[in-house]
């Protein structure tokens, strides 16, 4: 093989700068994987010579797409529609749908790249993907938001498929959402498949999908508190969020014997220094699933708890620390503000939640820190079990999709150990999760040559 030139990291991103333009959380997502990549592959010529970094920081498509719907006073309203198909080197395109207001381009294509890596370490065969809307589903009645699902799935079956791309949900998309969308694609394409998952269990769904993600991260989180011969069991844990991988999360630390002390949400957060029991966690779910109420009138439901508004729970003293809401949400001066809280170990049950700063922050303190593309993983494994059931037609019990679940977390886990254990012992998690990913991903596109 020729020898390549090798272009530096530094000229690198000055690349992903110029070619992404204003893209802050894309550019933020490849930087971070950048710096491990480049260490790991210093020594690797083909992997320079067949540019495959550059070519995974390059999604293999963008679909972009108006979304047009009527809400309930007759407004004709229009938004802005994505699919990004990142890279499908081991397995089709799969990853969530976020309807919320932030969305992005640059949004959908930093989870998109992330999604790469995580389902890689899964060891399931599924490429990375995400999509989604600046829909903002909050306050919309159940007929606006299916209307909007129907419209947005009308552009998107094109696109998608059960071997081609699996989506699923994400933030603002939950079984409600799901359920329009499959409906919509069911009927326009005439056919019953697996193209989406997190289904309900009527229609194809798998058990505990619903919980995965949440429960995952708490496993992992398990597993990195082993390696300093501790566990969960009477440990006060600050989670933030209060959708679907905040109240999992908080269930899981709970039914492992720990206190949670807070859940948030893009108001404020809420502290019950009583702790969040199953009870509570249980009101969560429906407030925010049936009612769709804020977190703000948990404080008004439960004696003893406070609402701080416009707050992060960082500043909470606690042992444990799950970011589970969204991206950089957690700064550097809020890492500083959980060291010095006690806080021994950090999982990301959201994508991206901390931002370099807080990353950095984390690993200079030595504390135990998952970056989201390893803890929060369970997720996606659970949606690849789910298309597994799908193209069997048969549906999995639970005891059996609950054991899956711990093995791949306990799997991903080892490989992070495999590829970022320090010479000092310390494992750096961030390092040996994108190192872990990027080879099998990079080994498949090494396999096929230029494409
Ligand atoms: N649902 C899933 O299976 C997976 C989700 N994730 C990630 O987990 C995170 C949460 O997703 P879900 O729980 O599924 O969504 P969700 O829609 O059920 O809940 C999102 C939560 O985050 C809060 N939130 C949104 N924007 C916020 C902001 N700017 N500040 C503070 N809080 C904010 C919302 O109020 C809500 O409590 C996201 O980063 C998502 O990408 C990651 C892996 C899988
Ligand atoms: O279950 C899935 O396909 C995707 C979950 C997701 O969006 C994520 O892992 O961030």
């Amino acid at each position: 093989m020729a020898m390549t030139d090798h272009v530096d990291l530094s000229t690198f991103m000055e690349g992903v700068k110029k070619r992404n333009p204003g893209q802050t959380e894309f550019i933020q997502a490849v930087q971070e994987v950048a710096q491990d990549i480049y260490e790991f592959i210093a020594d690797k010529e083909e992997y320079h010579h067949y540019q495959i970094l550059r070519r995974i920081a390059e999604p293999d498509r963008i679909i972009s797409f108006r979304v047009c719907w009527e809400d309930d006073s007759h407004n004709i309203r229009v938004q802005r529609g994505w699919r990004v198909q990142n890279n499908n080197a081991i397995g089709p395109y799969k990853g969530g749908i976020r309807f919320h207001p932030s969305v992005t381009e640059s949004v959908l294509k930093f989870l998109a790249f992330e999604q790469t890596f995580k389902n890689a370490l899964t060891g399931l065969p599924m490429g990375g993907g995400k999509g989604g809307s600046n829909f903002n589903p909050k306050g919309k009645s159940d007929h606006e938001v299916m209307r909007f699902c129907q419209s947005f799935m009308t552009e998107l079956y094109r696109h998608v498929g059960a071997d081609v791309d699996v989506p699923a949900g994400d933030i603002g998309v939950g079984g409600r959402e799901i359920g329009y969308m499959f409906g919509q694609y069911k009927r326009i394409t005439n056919q019953f498949t697996g193209v989406l998952t997190g289904k309900g269990l009527e229609y194809g769904g798998s058990l505990i999908r619903t919980e995965a993600t949440g429960y995952g991260a708490v496993y992992f989180l398990q597993s990195m508190l082993k390696t300093r011969g501790t566990d969960l069991e009477g440990k006060t844990a600050v989670i933030s969020g209060s959708g679907n991988v905040a109240t999992h999360a908080a269930e899981k630390v709970t039914q492992l014997g720990g206190k949670v002390l807070t859940l948030s949400d893009s108001e404020g957060f809420i502290h019950d220094p009583d702790g969040i029991d199953q009870e509570k966690i249980d009101w969560v779910k429906a407030h925010k699933t049936k009612r769709r109420g804020r977190i703000s009138d948990y404080a008004r439901e439960f004696n003893g708890a406070t609402f701080h508004a416009g707050m992060t729970p960082w500043g909470v003293h606690c042992d444990v620390a799950l970011p589970c809401a969204t991206q950089n949400e957690l700064l550097g001066m809020d890492a500083r503000a959980l060291i010095a809280g006690g806080c021994i170990a950090v999982a990301e049950g959201a994508n991206m939640p901390t931002n370099l700063e807080g990353v950095h922050v984390f690993k200079e303190a030595r504390i135990l820190f998952a970056p989201g593309k390893a803890a929060n993983a369970g997720g996606v494994a659970v949606s690849g079990l789910e298309m597994s059931q799908n193209s069997e037609r048969r549906a999995w019990k639970e005891a059996e999709l609950q054991q899956l679940l711990l093995d791949i977390m306990e799997g991903i886990h080892d490989r992070c150990v495999a590829y970022g254990r320090a010479d000092d012992g310390y494992i750096d998690y961030v390092k040996g999760a994108n190192i872990a990913g990027f080879k099998k991903v990079a080994d498949a596109m090494l396999a096929f040559g230029v494409v």
